[in-house]
């Protein structure tokens, strides 16, 4: 194994010893407290683990690190005089990182660095090309890029803890299975584990989906209805594009987050909860929270810890063994033993997967069906994503006799890619109600039981 790469910037030599002697495990220390361009040779290396003294730093440094990729890639330690830095809070949290504040107790931050330095040295090299479902796991999800062990060493720490917790990342990068992943690594993992897509709840039922209904409590109400509270107590309840709430129902949600009750809608009696809340968006809520569409008090209670998914495009390494994974369950499933050849991986590999792991799961499925024994780069059809965005609109030819539920999946398919998975906009393209979006793709879901859709474009691809 190659030597980790640690990056070191404390300005306080006594303590710098310190942490030193705590890097246990044979690790190449590169020492730049005293050197002004720290951020230039932070960013421009990679670090397996860096150790930043924060005090005195120029805030644009810190903005930069704060938005710079680098923190998905590095163990990051930060150490400051405690002063409120916002660049700093951001850092830290996009960082999944530490932060120590003066004054330090030396022995707690030896205690994490070497614990951290630990992990890194029994992880393994990362496979280059694999020939089988060779990738890590842990829980439900599949990855061995540095991004997704960092995930899991996050992951495994947030789980233990009862901290709602907020999965942020675009649109198909494996939010829900960290939620479910969380829920299952967590002392919660016997009761049960609820999800529910706040976009696709009609405003009508909102309460009555999260809080429940007496019978007779409005036209309609036939009989008593348990909400998701109650149908998810004990365990926990992932709200995926919490975003998408109207403000209205974000403060009924808030005053249950706050005082642990809620009454079902007609009922007198409120009710205790006991639920850990996982939610999950594929905006940046700040951003969210900044546009007015998400209540700033409701994303701190929500958000008492932020995990971001890296999107594929900063995993690399994954693509291949991601697709060999799917391609190895898919041969399994169907008594099957189909291979990718070189050119196709080296296609996969090249694509930039706007629509993620998703979008790689069904590419993958699709070439199962049309492949023989070996996949070849033309059973990958990929789409051009661009060249569909600019193309101004035309109807394409429709080969005579293809089912309409078959054009249908395609045209929807074709339009979330479009929209970078938003599912509101490609409802509001679509001329349906997002409602309507999701019960249709729950159905191609469920159509091949491990929520691999069969996709319409196996049989019907307008290029
Ligand atoms: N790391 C992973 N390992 C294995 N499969 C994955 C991984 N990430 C995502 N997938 C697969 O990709 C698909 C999308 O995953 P998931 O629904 O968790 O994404 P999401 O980010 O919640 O999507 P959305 O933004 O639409 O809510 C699923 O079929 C899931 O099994």
């Amino acid at each position: 194994m190659s030597q980790r790469r640690v990056f070191l910037r404390i300005k306080d030599a006594a303590i710098r010893d310190r942490v030193a002697d705590a890097l246990v495990s044979p690790v190449q220390a590169e020492d730049f407290s005293e050197a002004g361009a720290w951020l230039d040779a932070l960013l421009a290396n990679r670090y397996d683990l860096a150790i930043v003294d924060a005090t005195g730093c120029a805030s644009d440094a810190l903005w930069s690190l704060a938005e710079s990729p680098a923190l998905a890639e590095c163990e990051f330690f930060f150490l400051s005089d405690g002063t409120p830095n916002e660049a700093l809070d951001k850092a830290t949290s996009r960082s999944g990182g530490f932060h120590f504040r003066a004054p330090y107790d030396i022995e707690e931050i030896s205690e994490a660095i070497a614990e951290v330095a630990a992990e890194l040295e029994v992880e393994s090299e990362p496979v280059a090309t694999p020939t089988g479902s060779q990738l890590d796991q842990y829980g439900l999800l599949v990855g061995s890029a540095r991004p997704m062990r960092k995930l899991y060493r996050t992951l495994r720490k947030v789980a233990a803890s009862e901290a709602n917790v907020l999965v942020v990342g675009e649109s198909g990068v494996g939010k829900e299975l960290v939620a479910n992943t969380l829920h299952q690594a967590s002392d919660r993992s016997r009761a049960p584990f609820v999800a529910v897509n706040c976009g696709a709840l009609s405003p009508e039922l909102v309460e009555s989906e999260l809080f429940g209904h007496t019978k007779g409590a409005f036209t309609g109400a036939h009989k008593a209805h348990e909400g998701l509270f109650a149908q998810a107590e004990g365990g926990t309840l992932f709200l995926d594009e919490v975003t998408e709430m109207s403000l209205e129902h974000q403060v009924k949600l808030l005053r249950v987050l706050e005082t642990g009750e809620y009454r079902p809608l007609g009922g007198s009696q409120l009710r205790n909860t006991n639920v850990r809340i996982v939610s999950a968006t594929n905006r940046d809520p700040e951003v969210a929270v900044s546009e007015g569409i998400f209540r700033e008090d409701l994303y701190f209670r929500l958000c008492q810890f932020p995990v971001r998914v890296p999107p594929l495009r900063e995993r690399a390494g994954d693509i291949t063994g991601l697709a060999q994974h799917f391609l190895v369950y898919r041969n399994s499933e169907e008594e099957a033993a189909k291979t990718f050849s070189a050119a196709a991986l080296q296609l996969l590999e090249q694509h930039p997967w706007p629509g993620n792991v998703r979008e790689l799961k069904y590419c993958v499925e699709r070439a199962f069906i049309l492949a023989e024994n070996v996949i070849e780069p033309e059973h990958i059809i990929l789409g051009d994503m661009e060249a569909d965005r600019d193309s101004a609109y035309t109807v394409p030819q429709v080969p005579a006799g293809v089912p309409l539920d078959v054009l249908e999946q395609a045209a929807i398919e074709r339009t979330l890619a479009q929209n970078d998975g938003n599912k509101t906009e490609t409802a509001e393209q679509l001329g349906i109600s997002v409602k309507t979006l999701y019960n249709k793709l729950d159905k191609y879901e469920k159509a091949t039981g491990d929520g691999a859709p069969q996709s319409a474009t196996d049989s019907f691809n307008p290029e």
